[in-house]
C-alpha cells in the first residue's frame, strides 16, 4: 500500500515541503488539513497535495510521516491534541517550526508513549505566506535542522531525511537550545530590529509623506523581512523568549556606546564601528546558499523598449550563456525599468556582463 503523508498547515513551508516530498517519493499519498478552507482549496488547486480532509485527527490515525507546519503556538497545541490518538506503528511526527525547545517539550509525552517525533526547521523562506508561494526547490542547498531525542532510533532519524531528500536541503543535526540560540542570533533577532526600522520610518512619515518615496534600496534590503506573517512572529518571539531577552539587552547596551560616539562625532570609533561589521559581513559563504543565500544575478537598465526583452535574451543565447531566470523588475520605473537575470554560476554572469556592455548595455551586479 501507498505510504501516507498528513501535512497540517498548507502554507509556504507545509506546501513547499510537500513538494519536495512528492518529487522523490511520487507513489506517497500526500493529505492535507489546512483551518482556512481557502489554502485547502489552493493546495489542491495546485497539486501540491493529492487530497484535503477535514478531520486532521482521523486522517493522522492512517499516517507513515505527519508533518506539523503551523505557527508554532499552534504547532504546541497540535501535539498536545495528538495524545489521545492511536496512531499507526512506526509512524514519525515532524513539525517546521522555527523554534525548537518548546515544540521538543510538547512532544514529550508523545515521545513517553513510544512515538518517534523529530523536530524540523528548514532554515530558508521568505516573507510571503499560504500555498501560493510555495516552491518544491525554496529549501536546495538550505540548512534542514533537525533535533531528534536523545533515544530516537537512528533508523527513524535516516528515513526522516529520506522523506526529507526532495528537498535537496542539507541536514544538520543539534539540540534544540543550541538551534533557539543560533537561529535566534540569525533570524528572530533581526526580524524584532526589521519592525522596529520600518515602524520607527512610519513615525516620521506621518509628518513628511516625502518619506515614502525616498525609502529605497538600503530601507528595502533591510526591511523586507517586515512584511512577514505578524502571527507567526509573534510565536517565535513567545518561544523563544528567554534568548531573545538576552539579544536586546546586549543590543541595548551596545546602542548605548553607538549612540556616545554619535553624540562625540568619535571618528576612530565610528569607523571601526562600520569596519568591523563589513569585514565580517563581506566574509559570510556566498558560494552556496549558506549565511547568506547565493544568488547570481545581473541587473541590466532597459529603455522603455519592448524588443529589449527579446534582444537580451538572443545576446545571451549568441554568446552561449544559460540563464535561470529573468524578470522585469518594478524599480526605476519612472526613467527606467530594469531586468534581474538569474544565471547558474560566477563564470555565466562575467560572460553575459561581458557580451551585454560590449553592447553598450549598463549591467549591475547589485542594485
Ligand atoms: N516563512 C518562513 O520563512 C519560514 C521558514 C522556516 C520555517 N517556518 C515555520 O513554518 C511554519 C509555517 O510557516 P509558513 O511560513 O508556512 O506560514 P503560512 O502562514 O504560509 O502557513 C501557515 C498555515 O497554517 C495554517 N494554520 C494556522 N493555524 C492552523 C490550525 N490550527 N490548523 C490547521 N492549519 C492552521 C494557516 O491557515 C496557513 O495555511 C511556522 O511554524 C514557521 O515558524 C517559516
Ligand atoms: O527570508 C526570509 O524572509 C526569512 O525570514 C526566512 C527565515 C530567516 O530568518 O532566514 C525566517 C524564519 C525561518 O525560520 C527561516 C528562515
Amino acid at each position: 500500500m501507498n505510504k501516507r503523508v498528513l501535512i497540517v498547515g498548507l502554507g509556504l513551508i507545509g506546501g513547499s515541503v510537500a513538494l519536495g516530498i512528492k518529487q522523490q517519493h511520487p507513489d506517497s499519498m500526500i493529505i492535507g488539513y489546512d483551518r482556512s478552507e481557502a489554502n485547502l482549496e489552493t493546495a489542491k488547486r495546485l497539486f501540491i497535495i493529492d487530497e484535503g480532509c477535514t478531520d486532521w485527527l482521523e486522517a493522522a490515525k492512517d499516517a507513515d510521516l505527519l508533518l506539523l507546519a503551523t505557527p508554532v503556538e499552534v504547532t504546541k497545541q497540535l501535539l498536545v491534541d495528538l495524545a489521545d490518538v492511536s496512531l499507526k506503528d512506526g509512524v514519525i511526527i515532524t513539525d517546521v517550526g522555527s523554534t525548537k525547545g518548546s515544540i521538543m517539550k510538547a512532544a514529550s509525552a508523545l515521545v513517553e508513549k513510544g512515538i518517534t517525533f523529530i523536530g524540523g526547521h528548514p532554515m530558508a523562506g521568505s516573507h510571503k505566506s499560504g500555498p501560493a508561494s510555495a516552491k518544491a526547490h525554496l529549501f536546495e542547498n538550505a540548512f534542514y535542522m533537525l533535533t531528534p531525542f536523545s533515544d530516537t532510533p537512528p533508523h527513524q532519524l535516516e528515513q526522516l531525511k529520506d522523506w526529507l531528500r526532495g528537498t535537496r536541503a542539507k541536514f544538520m543535526t543539534l539540540d534544540a537550545d543550541q538551534h533557539d540560540l543560533l537561529t535566534g542570533v540569525v533570524s528572530h533577532f533581526p526580524h524584532i530590529v526589521a519592525a522596529s526600522l520600518v515602524r520607527q520610518t512610519k513615525r516620521y512619515a506621518e509628518s513628511f509623506e516625502e518619506i515614502n518615496d525616498l525609502a529605497a534600496g538600503g530601507f528595502k534590503d533591510i526591511t523586507r523581512i517586515a512584511s512577514s506573517s505578524p502571527e507567526m512572529w509573534k510565536d517565535i518571539t513567545k518561544q523563544n523568549r528567554a534568548h531573545l531577552l538576552t539579544f536586546l539587552d546586549e543590543w541595548m547596551e551596545e546602542m548605548k556606546d553607538v549612540r556616545s560616539w554619535v553624540a562625540q562625532g568619535d571618528d576612530h570609533e565610528l569607523y571601526s564601528y562600520y569596519a568591523g561589521a563589513k569585514e565580517y559581513r563581506d566574509a559570510l559563504p556566498i558560494q552556496k546558499r549558506g549565511a547568506i543565500r547565493s544568488f547570481y544575478d545581473l541587473y541590466v537598465d532597459i529603455l522603455d523598449d519592448v524588443g529589449v526583452l527579446s534582444r537580451v535574451t538572443a545576446i545571451l543565447a549568441e554568446n552561449q550563456v544559460s540563464i535561470t531566470n529573468i524578470r522585469i523588475m518594478e524599480v526605476r520605473e519612472d526613467i527606467y525599468g530594469v531586468l534581474r537575470i538569474s544565471f547558474q554560476n560566477e563564470d555565466d554572469r562575467q560572460k553575459a556582463k561581458n557580451s551585454l556592455e560590449a553592447l553598450q548595455f549598463t549591467t549591475y551586479i547589485a542594485l
